[in-house]
């Protein structure tokens, strides 16, 4: 291909995205779930009224901003509003995606999916007054699901380099389902599904030097990152893939 992207190469990247997602939820379950960090008004922040974590967020992708992490098109900021450009010199990241699909963010979906449905899964009640870092563990788990779920962008512009012929027809019939239909592929999908169970267990175990029969305790439950890809990262990434597909050949 022209541009050298083949879905082979995207899907290594996803698969090398997998053990920072499996890691970033194993660092996230040292804690345990440190409910005021959720809470608005908690930290008496003059000027702010939201919650810490939504504080830290704002304030790091803010500095980030300013040295260039949205230049590339693999980032996606959770808060883009107000956020200045980067001061850094250009480095020309290559622009191989289309551009309309640069207005496609679905971090409001993320955010919510990991704070009501996925933290509760696996965050232990309790209260240890580490803040701070709990909100800095958020910003690594939340940053690498919006990384890996938008990154359906290449895996859409690649299928479609791939088959120009058949997704050009169902985009020009602006055909949502058949379109889903089209770029999913099941038996990835169970892979990707047994293959991430295994790095929590191979990554999340105990590690002894002469612990033989003790039983095997893990981090973070591998039921719980196989059912987070299973039910919200796949089929979020897919979602992406579809939403970049329709604004293909804008
Ligand atoms: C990402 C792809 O597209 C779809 C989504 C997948 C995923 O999110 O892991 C896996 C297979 C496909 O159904 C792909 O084909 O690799």
């Amino acid at each position: 291909m022209a541009d050298g992207l083949t879905l082979e190469c995207v899907r290594e990247s996803l698969i090398r995205q997998e053990d920072t997602i499996v890691f970033s939820l194993i660092e996230r379950s040292k804690y345990p779930m440190n409910s005021p960090v959720y809470v608005e008004g908690f930290a008496d922040i003059p000027g702010f009224t939201g919650s810490l974590v939504e504080y830290v967020f704002r304030k790091t992708q803010a500095v980030h901003s300013t040295v260039g992490r949205y230049e590339s098109q693999e980032e996606h900021p959770f808060f883009p509003d107000n956020l200045l450009p980067s001061l850094l010199p250009s480095y020309n990241h290559p622009k191989v995606l289309h551009p309309a699909g640069d207005a496609i963010n679905i971090n409001t979906t993320i955010w919510d999916m990991y704070f009501n449905q996925l933290l509760p899964l696996f965050a232990t009640e309790g209260d240890d007054g580490n803040y701070a870092q709990t909100a800095a563990c958020d910003l690594e788990c939340l940053q690498a699901l919006s990384r890996r779920i938008h990154y359906g962008k290449y895996v859409a512009e690649v299928k479609f380099k791939d088959s120009p012929d058949d997704y050009g027809t169902l985009i020009h019939a602006q055909d949502r389902d058949a379109l889903m239909k089209l770029l999913t592929y099941e038996a990835i999908e169970e892979m990707v599904k047994r293959r991430v169970e295994k790095k929590a267990m191979a990554f999340g175990q105990e590690v002894t030097l002469n612990g033989t029969d003790k039983e095997v305790k893990y981090k973070v439950d591998p039921f719980v990152v196989s059912r987070l890809y299973v039910e919200w990262v796949m089929p979020l990434t897919k979602l992406v893939e579809v939403e970049y597909l329709l604004c293909r050949l804008d």
